[in-house]
């Protein structure tokens, strides 16, 4: 479930949250698809560097290749040469459900009959394992553990006994559970639906030619030069063929609860949602922290690059010098996977490096989007008090982090959550820092464009129903998530009682 399924071969988290997984589909019968989705999910690759994989349907069949490592290192110019098509999609991994290896990447393939299907999922589902228990007693063979195979193989079963894939996707929609945003494709068409809180983000482009797209985040519609339509509605299900777009309800949308990690640290900078960028967000996320929690510093920096932005606007509203203080290494990988504290530790000095020149002898104030389990910050200060800064003030351009996230984000169990265990002035006393303020939730809500948002990580108030048994191994004694509408919880009993 929630648990670090990115070290689960060394048994510890590295630092507090990690990537989702970035999805991308096009349908250009007359275009290089392979190729447009290797662009795209490029410029994807921050949301997962465990696997990348691109499925193609060619009109006749579906052909994949997916492997462990980021989208170069898995795809060299002979294999997307290889993958001609008129309909492709792309994922890019960072594993939240299942274990690491090969199997898991994605897209899955599932077969109905003589068709084929591939499917790419960005989220978890809460309730995977009961159905994956269904479906193996069904018959249902799996190549993995993951939950996205679980709804691949469920895609498969329903279009099986319906005959219908659009009737397949539906009826796997009313019996799964959690965050996704899932692009599937059979040989001549492109499909994408959305879970109907809308938690994790898909949007719908089009290239110059008509052509269709849809990606994670519009950061990699522009670099494929499709502009963007609209989001793909939560609950609904599109379908782009010979035919046209065609769009239907696949559940009817509930209460909008999009991943507010989204505006704080997941998705890129020049990414835009409900019309306004994430660097707009979080330049006002700073200035919004500045008013609650200034400080009289010489210089404000940022922990580049996800502080930068917050660091910029906390700067300006002050009207406080900003500069680099802190450099980072842009050869190591955004999610650093270590087994011990010392190694983690290690991993932020090899990361992030103090300019000694810049802050020596002058009181800093240091912006960073988050602070989940403090090894970063306990760090980074420290750093700068050895390269002779004079004090040392710490802000979190986000509320404290003090539950986990079942939907698609890697956080730590709540033991692990430094902001559920100590209180702020422990947590400053324990980082080293001379201040420390975190942005109120409050605050955080004027930042962002004005919709329904999950915030469960800050408030623990969890939109899809988190059911008992998860309790136990991922809050602390005492603590119970509130779900927000638990009368939403799915039957899953199987099989469904239509086969329609
Ligand atoms: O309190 P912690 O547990 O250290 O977690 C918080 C840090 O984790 C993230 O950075 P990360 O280094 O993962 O990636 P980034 O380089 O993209 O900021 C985030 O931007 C914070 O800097
Ligand atoms: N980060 C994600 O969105 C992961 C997707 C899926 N749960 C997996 O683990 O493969
Ligand atoms: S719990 Fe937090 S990280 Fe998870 S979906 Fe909700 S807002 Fe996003
Ligand atoms: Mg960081």
């Amino acid at each position: 479930m929630a648990s670090c399924a990115g070290t689960s071969s060394m048994g510890e988290c590295p630092r507090g949250l990690h990537e989702e997984c970035g999805v991308f589909g096009v349908w250009a019968p007359n275009r290089d698809v392979s190729r447009i989705t290797y662009f795209a999910l490029r410029a994807l690759q921050h949301r997962g560097q465990d696997s990348a994989g691109i499925a193609v349907g060619n009109g006749k069949t579906v052909l994949v290749r997916k492997d462990m490592g980021l989208v170069t290192e898995v795809f060299k110019d002979e294999d997307l040469q290889a993958m001609q098509g008129k309909v492709a999609i792309g994922h890019c991994r960072y594993g939240t459900a299942g274990a690491k290896g090969w199997e898991s990447s994605q897209p899955h393939l599932s077969a109905i009959n003589d068709v084929i299907i591939a499917l790419a999922h960005n989220g978890t589902l809460v309730n995977f394992d009961e159905l994956r228990r269904e479906l193996i007693d069904a018959g249902v063979p799996f190549r993995s553990s993951t939950d996205s195979e679980v709804a691949a193989r469920l895609i498969g079963y329903f279009t099986h006994a319906t005959s219908h894939l659009r009737s397949g996707i539906r009826k796997t929609m009313q019996m799964i559970e959690g965050g996704y945003a899932m692009v599937l494709i059979r040989e001549n068409a492109l499909y994408a639906f959305r879970d109907p809180h809308g938690i994790r983000p898909l949007v719908l482009g089009k290239l110059d030619e008509g052509e269709w797209v849809v990606a994670s985040e519009t950061c990699a519609l522009d670099i494929v030069g499709a502009t963007f339509v609209r989001e793909v509605r939560p609950g609904e299900i599109i379908r782009i063929s010979d035919d046209g777009l065609i769009s239907e309800e696949g559940l009817p949308p509930r209460q909008t609860a999009k991943c507010i990690f989204e505006d704080v640290y997941f998705s890129r900078p020049d990414s835009v949602q409900d019309g306004k960028s994430f660097y707009k967000v979080r330049h006002d996320m700073g200035a919004q922290l500045a008013r609650e929690a200034p400080a009289d510093v010489d210089l404000v920096i940022s922990v580049p690059d996800s502080g930068t932005p917050a660091a910029e606007g906390f700067a300006a509203e002050l009207g406080l010098p900003y500069g680099t203080g802190l450099v980072k290494n842009r050869y190591v990988a955004r999610t650093f996977i270590a087994p011990t504290q010392s190694l983690r530790e290690m991993g932020v000095r090899l990361k992030l490096t103090p300019l000694a020149d810049v802050v020596a002898g002058k009181r800093i104030l240091m912006v960073d989007d988050s602070i989940v389990r403090g090894t970063t910050s306990k760090q980074i200060v420290r750093m700068m008090r050895d390269a002779g800064a004079t004090e040392v003030h710490m802000r979190s351009a986000s509320p404290e982090v003090v539950w986990p996230c079942f939907y698609g984000i890697d956080t730590a169990d709540q033991n692990e959550l430094i902001s559920a265990n100590k209180s702020v002035e422990e947590i400053r006393e324990y980082i080293g820092a001379d201040s420390l303020a975190f942005l109120s939730v409050k605050g955080l809500m004027s930042c962002v464009p004005k919709t329904g948002y999950c915030r469960a990580c800050f408030t623990g108030e969890y939109p899809v129903a988190i059911s008992e048994k998860y309790w136990g191994d991922h809050f602390l004694p005492g603590n119970r998530p509130r779900n927000l509408y638990p009368d939403q919880v799915p039957d899953v009993s199987f099989p469904p009682s239509s086969q329609e």
